[in-house]
C-alpha cells in the first residue's frame, strides 16, 4: 500500500527556554545547517549559541504561539487534514527537527500497512538545509528501522507551473491597492552552502551565474538561482514589472557571509529611495512561522517604519489554501504513479 509523508522543518514543543534549547541543539547540530566539522560545530553551537539564543528565541516564539501550538506545526497539520480528504492513501506529517519526527510519521504510515511512501519536503527551493537534509534524514531512518519500505521523494518545485500559478494568484489576491514595491524575502543560507552544492564548482554567486542564467548543471542545486527563478516566474504571471520588485534574503545567523542582499538592510534603506509603501512575501516558506510572523511582520515592519517607510503589508504564505492543497495533491499523485521507477 502507498502513503504520503509531508515533511516540514519543525518547531520547539513549547516556548519554555529548555524546549527551545533542545530544538535549537538538534537543528543547529545538523551538519547540513552548520556545516563545520563536528568539534567546531559543537564548540560554536553548544559553547556559544545555546548559551544565549534559546532565551531570546523563546521570547520571540511566545509572540506567535497559538493555543494549538506553533503556527508552523498547526498549519502543517491543517494541510495534512485537507489533503487527506482529497486522496485515497494515508497522509501523515513528519518534522525534520523535533516532534512529530520523520520516524514517527513513517511509523504511523507503516502501522496503517504502507510500504511505499511518497515523501514531500515542503520546501520549494533546494538547499543543503532544506530538501537535502530531509532526504538524508529519511534515508537514515529508513535504513535503520524500515529497510523494507520504499520512499519516492518529491523534488523542489520552485519552477513548476502549477505551483507558480497558485502562488501568483494567492499573492495577487492579497496585494494592497497601492504599493511602491513588492519584496520577495527568502530565508538566507551561508554563501559557502551555494558553493558546496554546485556540482560544476563554477557559481560565483553573481548576476550572470545566479540570476540571469537558465537551469543548467551549475545551478540545478543553486538555492539562490532557484529563489530568483521563482520570483521571475511569479511576477511574470501577476504582471508586475521587475523594477517594482525586490529580492532579498532573511534570517542570517553568525558571522559568515550569507547570500545577499540582506532583507533587514533592505528595509532600512529603501524608504530613503522613495519606497514608502511596501508589500512583502516570503516564498521560501509554504507555511507561516516564526520567521515570517515575527521577523518580517513585526521586526521587519519596525525597521521599515523607523527608516521612514509608511505602509508595510505582509502577504501570508500559502498555508492551507485550497488551491495549494490541490497543487500538493498533483505533485504527490505524480510520484504515487511512478513508483515502479524507484
Ligand atoms: C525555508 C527554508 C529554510 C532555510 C534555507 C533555512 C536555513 C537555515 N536556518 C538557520 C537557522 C535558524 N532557522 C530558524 C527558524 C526557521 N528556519 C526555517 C526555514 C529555513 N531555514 C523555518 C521555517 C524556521 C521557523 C521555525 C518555526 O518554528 O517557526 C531558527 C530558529 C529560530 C531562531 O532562533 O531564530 C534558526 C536558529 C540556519 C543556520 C540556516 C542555514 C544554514
Ligand atoms: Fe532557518
Ligand atoms: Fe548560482
Amino acid at each position: 500500500m502507498k502513503g504520503i509523508l509531508l515533511v516540514n522543518l519543525g518547531s520547539p514543543k513549547s516556548t519554555a527556554v529548555n524546549d527551545v534549547k533542545e530544538y535549537l541543539d538538534e537543528f543547529l547540530m545538523d551538519e547540513r545547517v552548520i556545516d563545520y566539522r563536528w568539534i567546531f560545530r559543537a564548540l560554536l553551537v553548544r559553547g556559544i549559541i545555546l548559551k544565549t539564543r534559546p532565551a531570546k528565541s523563546a521570547e520571540a516564539y511566545k509572540t506567535v504561539w497559538t493555543d494549538e501550538g506553533s503556527p508552523l506545526v498547526v498549519i502543517t497539520k491543517k494541510i495534512q487534514k485537507k489533503l487527506q480528504r482529497l486522496v485515497d492513501v494515508p497522509v501523515e506529517i513528519g518534522m525534520r527537527y523535533a516532534e512529530p519526527s520523520i520516524e514517527t510519521g513513517i511509523q504511523k504510515l507503516v502501522d496503517k500497512g504502507v510500504s511505499e511512501i511518497v515523501l514531500f519536503p515542503l520546501y520549494p527551493q533546494y538547499a543543503m538545509s532544506t530538501t537535502e537534509t530531509v532526504i538524508e534524514k529519511a534515508e537514515e531512518v529508513r535504513k535503520k528501522k524500515f529497510s523494507n519500505i520504499k520512499i519516492n521523494y518529491i523534488q523542489p518545485f520552485y519552477n513548476r507551473d502549477i505551483y507558480i500559478q497558485c502562488l501568483a494568484e494567492s499573492i495577487k489576491k492579497k496585494l494592497p491597492e497601492n504599493f511602491d514595491a513588492l519584496q520577495f524575502s527568502y530565508h538566507g543560507v551561508p554563501e559557502r552552502h551555494i558553493y558546496k552544492t554546485d556540482p560544476s564548482k563554477t557559481c560565483k554567486i553573481d548576476e550572470a551565474n545566479c540570476i540571469n542564467s537558465q537551469v543548467d548543471t551549475h545551478n540545478a542545486y543553486c538555492y539562490r538561482h532557484q529563489c530568483y527563478k521563482t520570483t521571475e516566474a511569479v511576477i511574470a504571471k501577476i504582471g508586475i514589472p521587475k523594477e517594482k520588485t525586490i529580492v532579498s534574503f532573511q534570517s542570517r545567523l553568525g558571522k559568515d557571509k550569507w547570500i545577499e542582499p540582506y532583507t533587514d538592510e533592505t528595509f532600512e534603506t529603501i524608504p530613503q529611495k522613495g519606497i514608502k509603501n511596501l508589500a512583502v512575501v516570503c516564498p521560501a516558506f509554504v507555511s507561516d512561522c516564526l520567521e515570517t510572523l515575527e521577523e518580517i511582520s513585526v521586526e521587519g515592519k519596525e525597521q521599515f517604519v523607523h527608516a521612514g517607510g509608511e505602509n508595510f503589508h505582509y502577504i501570508p504564505c500559502l498555508n492551507d489554501e485550497d488551491n495549494w492543497i490541490e497543487v500538493i495533491k498533483t505533485l504527490c499523485q505524480e510520484k504515487l504513479d511512478d513508483f515502479y521507477l524507484v
